[in-house]
């Protein structure tokens, strides 16, 4: 049975609310899950719109919108990050809270989900002007963030910089400094670490585990990597120290190939230097487009949404497909995808490192004492690859794909809470 009928319009397909609630559904249905959660369950708790005004450096005043949705908080505090972008929507917020409540529940942390965005173009402002409009978004969203209410943390274009001067405008506000109102700190402000890499480290975890379980050596395992971000540049860095070939790298101005391997060491300095791939002389220049559909053991999408759609997923030809970022598959992709016996790790659960190791933060600062890196990787590692194990044994228990396994799997713990904690009565 299709999880998304292939008749949608591309539109539709490309929603990703609309994605997020299809594969929802789908799990709900087969969970038979009670139709009062199933209300409860599938749509956000709140969803918070702020218009505010922020002085741009030439003295003009501009308008700027943003999000905070809240999808669940039964399992504990909502948590999940804040992006910055352009074609920042209400709809991807709200999916983006969705599955922030289902990957929290897949690695059994005790958070809801959430996720905010502003609208703006980040690369077109200068420090100043973004750290005004966080200041003044942060203000704006103030009543409904805190410790045991929502704790946002860094997305697609925002930094430990950015977690800073929240963290500093809501501790002005409280008379009192609160480094637990967000994670994804700077270290010297009660940052974790090990935090900066996590998601990138979990990623690794997760092809790791694939290959396991396929019985397929690492050595000289190709992967090509779309987005070297955060999550991409940690992902590629620490995948090629532990044995993995990276053969290709794309961004949005285009992509790297090398069929011996890409020095991942010297791109992040060739990146952090010009602020672009294009030019490096380590590999060949390759249209980002093409380069994902390249051959390749593990294609590993770590930009954003919509990569993998009804129109190029036949097209694909990796063995492995490990989800870096949030919602690059569309749900009549997944079809086509199992369709060609191709093996998902869902966003949910490839890219929860760095949720995990949030939680980690969280924790370090209510406690006040700070843990080492090697037991923040250790416990990290320990709960993807438990993670891991429990979605593909629930894969094959109930004969479903991985993803809808971790959907399952999230949907059942989540609803178990909601009826202990009576909610529902
Ligand atoms: N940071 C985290 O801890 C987590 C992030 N994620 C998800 O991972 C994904 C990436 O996030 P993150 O690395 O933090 O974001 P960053 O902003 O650090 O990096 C995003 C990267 O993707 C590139 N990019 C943007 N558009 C395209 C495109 N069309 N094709 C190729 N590359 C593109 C950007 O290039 P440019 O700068 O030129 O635009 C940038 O290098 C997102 O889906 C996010 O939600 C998931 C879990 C945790
Ligand atoms: O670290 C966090 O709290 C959330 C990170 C995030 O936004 C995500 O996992 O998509």
């Amino acid at each position: 049975m299709a999880v998304l009928t292939p008749t949608v319009t591309l539109d539709q397909e490309i929603n990703p609310w609309e994605a997020q609630s299809a594969r929802f559904e789908f799990a709900a249905r087969k969970l038979n899950l009670d139709e009062g959660l199933w209300k409860v369950l599938s749509s956000p708790s709140r969803e918070v719109i702020v218009h505010f005004p922020v002085t741009m450096d030439d003295g003009r005043i501009e308008m700027f919108t943003g999000y905070r949705v809240q999808h669940s908080q039964a399992r504990g505090p909502a948590k999940g990050g804040i992006r910055y972008s352009p074609d920042c929507t209400l709809d991807e917020v709200r999916a983006l809270a969705s599955w922030m409540t289902w990957k929290c529940a897949v690695v059994n942390i005790p958070f809801g989900g959430a996720k905010g965005g502003v609208i703006c173009d980040p690369h077109k402002m200068s420090k100043g002007e973004l750290e005004r409009m966080t200041r003044r978004y942060t203000a704006e969203i103030i009543e409904f963030i805190g410790p045991e209410k929502d704790v946002p943390a860094p997305d697609v274009n925002t930094n430990e910089q950015t977690m800073a001067w929240i963290m500093d405008t809501y501790s002005m506000h409280m008379r009192q400094t609160v480094t637990s109102v967000v994670t994804g700190k700077p270290l010297t402000l009660g940052g974790s670490r090990g935090r900066t890499e996590a998601t990138g480290r979990g990623v690794m975890v997760a092809c790791d585990e694939s290959l396991r379980y396929l019985k397929i050596p690492i050595d000289g395992c190709r992967v090509i990597i779309q987005g070297f971000g955060n999550v991409g540049s940690n992902a590629a860095r620490l995948m090629m120290e532990h044995g993995y070939k990276i053969i290709g790298i794309a961004e949005k101005d285009g992509g790297l190939f090398n069929p011996n391997g890409i020095d991942v060491h010297q791109l992040v300095e060739y990146k952090y230097r010009n602020n672009t791939l294009l030019g490096f002389r380590g590999a060949e220049a390759m249209p980002s487009d093409e380069l994902i559909l390249s051959e390749c053991d593990i294609l590993i999408p770590a930009a954003m949404e919509n990569v993998i759609t009804s129109r190029n997923a036949d097209k694909l030809r990796c063995r492995i497909l490990v989800e870096g970022a949030n919602g690059p598959t569309t749900a009549v992709a997944d079809e086509i995808l199992a369709d060609k016996r191709i093996f998902v790790v869902p966003d949910i659960l490839a890219n929860s490192g760095g949720v995990t190791a949030s939680y980690f933060e969280w924790v370090q600062d209510r406690q006040g004492y700070f843990w080492k890196e090697a037991i923040i990787n250790e416990q990290l590692e320990t709960i993807l690859r438990d993670s891991f194990d429990d979605v593909v044994r629930y894969a094959e228990a109930h004969n479903v794909n991985n993803r809808i396994a971790a959907y399952m799997l999230a949907i059942d713990r989540v609803a178990h809470t909601i009826k202990q904690r009576g909610l529902y009565a």
